[in-house]
Formats: structure tokens, C-alpha cells, sequence
């Protein structure tokens, strides 16, 4: 990818803030008492074992659920106490990329691209379609699969397009849900490349929701460790792998990193 911009992370600028989040189930406890910062320009990988919650916090980010207790600040907006408007309009601002990439298999790429922007942006010409299309597709280096449809790619190119339809509609944030699940390990590097190629080049934040320590490590500025409920520790990675607590430790003694 050409043309990366100098990246920074500015720390005095929260794109996420979260403070003192609460969420149950049926009075079953699953998130208790979160604090998270994402600053802008910034990745987050949140690392932890299944179950643990992480689609749950990601559910109360883009309004999705609701938190029992604590508050919730997306790009300035306190999430909860937001109109159904006024969140279709925080949403547009938020490319999720699902685990299962989410592509309409009768739609083939170009499709694919093109169907979030036309429902999102009104009156744009058929070459600003084609412009933007191409764009997102040389981004994620896949300028000649226009054509194609989805069952005819890969797994990892399923993702890359996945990813291409969150950029398309020029997010501030991103929010990354298992990217590297189901692939194999010269694939899964190369969505680790993209998921920081995409930081620089578009100057996102991101949220990157993973078990994958390889993955964490190495698209995380920081790492946040999630562990039934709480973040056991947030740091860089360094930071997090010399930590004493057991919980940390034993979570990095039964992951291999790469
Ligand atoms: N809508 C819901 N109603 C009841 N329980 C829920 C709901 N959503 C999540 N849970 C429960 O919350 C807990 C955390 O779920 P969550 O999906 O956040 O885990 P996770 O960390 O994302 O796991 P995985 O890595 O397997 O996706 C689980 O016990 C789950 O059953």
C-alpha cells in the first residue's frame, strides 16, 4: 500500500470512553465495572478467552445493548441516551468488520462495496461509485476481484472485502471481531498487515476483539486483557506479558505467540 501518512496517537483525545460499565444477564454478571480508553489514532486489541464478554462491550459501543450502570462516550456521544437517529448517524461513523465477514453472497464485490455506500450517501454518480469501489479494493489489494463473487474467494479474502466495506464509508473507528479466526497463519499475517496498513492510511482507531495473542501483539499499540468481566491489566504489550498476575500469566503460558 503507497502513500501511508505519518501516524499518531494522540493521547489527549478519547474516540471511546468508558467508565464504570456494568452489564448482567438475567442477573448473571458479564461486564463488572469496565474503564477503557481508545485515544484517536490508536489500536486496542482486547484479548481474552471465550465467553469473557467481549461481544458483549462491542454490543454496548455501537448501542446495540445497553449498560446496566456506567457511561459510555463514542466520539463525544454518550451512547445510551441517544435517539435511534441520532445512532444510525454515530453507527455510519463505525465500520464493523464481523468474524464472518458478512457478505451478500448473491452480490458480487463490486455489489458487495457499492450497496453500503449508495444506502449511506445519496446522489452520487455511477464514477464516484466506481472511484470510491476501486479505491477500497486497491487498499485492501484487491484491485481485480470487482467481479467476482463471494464464494468464489477465500477465506482471507472474504475478510479483506469484509474490511473494504467498513472503509468504504470512511470510518473514524473500527471495530474488529476475531479478524484472524478460521485462518491459516500466512493468512492471518496478512489481515495483521492490513489492520495497521488501515490505521495509517486512514487514520482510524481501532477496537480489535481477539483470542489470538500473535494477532493482539502485533496490531495492538495496547493490549487490554479481559478476563471474566474486568480487564485484568491494559498496557502495552510488553507491559502486559511481564505482569505477576496468575490470571495474565496463565492466559500467555497456554497461547503460543508468533
Ligand atoms: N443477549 C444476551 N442474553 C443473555 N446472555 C448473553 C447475551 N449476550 C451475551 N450473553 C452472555 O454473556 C457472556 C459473554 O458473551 P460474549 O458473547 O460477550 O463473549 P465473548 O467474550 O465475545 O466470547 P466469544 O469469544 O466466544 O465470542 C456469555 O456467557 C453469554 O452467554
Amino acid at each position: 500500500m503507497e502513500n501511508l501518512k505519518q501516524h499518531i496517537i494522540n493521547k489527549d483525545e478519547s474516540v471511546i470512553s468508558i467508565t464504570g460499565l456494568f452489564k448482567s444477564f438475567d442477573e448473571v454478571p458479564v461486564l463488572k465495572g469496565i474503564d477503557f480508553n481508545l485515544f484517536k489514532g490508536e489500536n486496542i486489541a482486547v484479548l481474552g478467552k471465550s465467553g469473557t464478554g467481549k461481544s458483549v462491550l462491542i454490543k454496548i459501543i455501537v448501542g446495540l445493548l445497553k449498560p446496566d450502570k456506567g457511561e459510555v462516550i463514542v466520539l463525544g456521544k454518550q451512547v445510551d441516551k441517544l435517539s435511534g437517529k441520532e445512532l444510525d448517524a454515530l453507527r455510519i461513523r463505525i465500520g464493523f468488520s464481523f468474524q464472518n465477514s458478512a457478505l451478500y453472497d448473491s452480490m458480487n464485490v463490486y455489489q458487495n462495496l457499492a450497496f453500503p455506500l449508495t444506502m449511506n450517501v445519496k446522489n452520487l454518480s455511477k464514477s464516484e461509485v466506481d472511484y470510491a469501489v476501486n479505491d477500497v479494493l486497491d487498499s485492501v489489494g484487491l484491485a481485480n476481484k470487482s467481479k467476482q463473487m463471494p464464494s468464489d474467494l477465500s477465506g482471507g479474502q472474504r475478510k479483506r472485502i469484509g474490511i473494504a466495506r467498513t472503509l468504504i464509508l470512511k470510518p473514524e473507528i473500527m471495530l474488529y471481531d476475531e479478524p484472524t479466526s478460521g485462518l491459516d497463519p500466512i493468512t492471518s499475517a496478512e489481515i495483521i498487515e492490513l489492520i495497521n496498513e488501515v490505521q495509517q492510511k486512514y487514520n482510524t482507531s481501532s477496537v480489535i476483539i481477539t483470542h489470538d495473542l500473535t494477532c493482539a501483539k502485533n496490531t495492538g499499540n495496547r493490549i487490554a486483557m479481559l478476563h471474566k468481566g474486568k480487564f485484568l491489566k491494559v498496557g502495552t504489550f510488553d507491559e502486559v506479558f511481564a505482569s505477576d498476575n496468575e490470571q495474565v500469566k496463565g492466559f500467555f503460558n497456554y497461547n503460543f505467540i508468533q
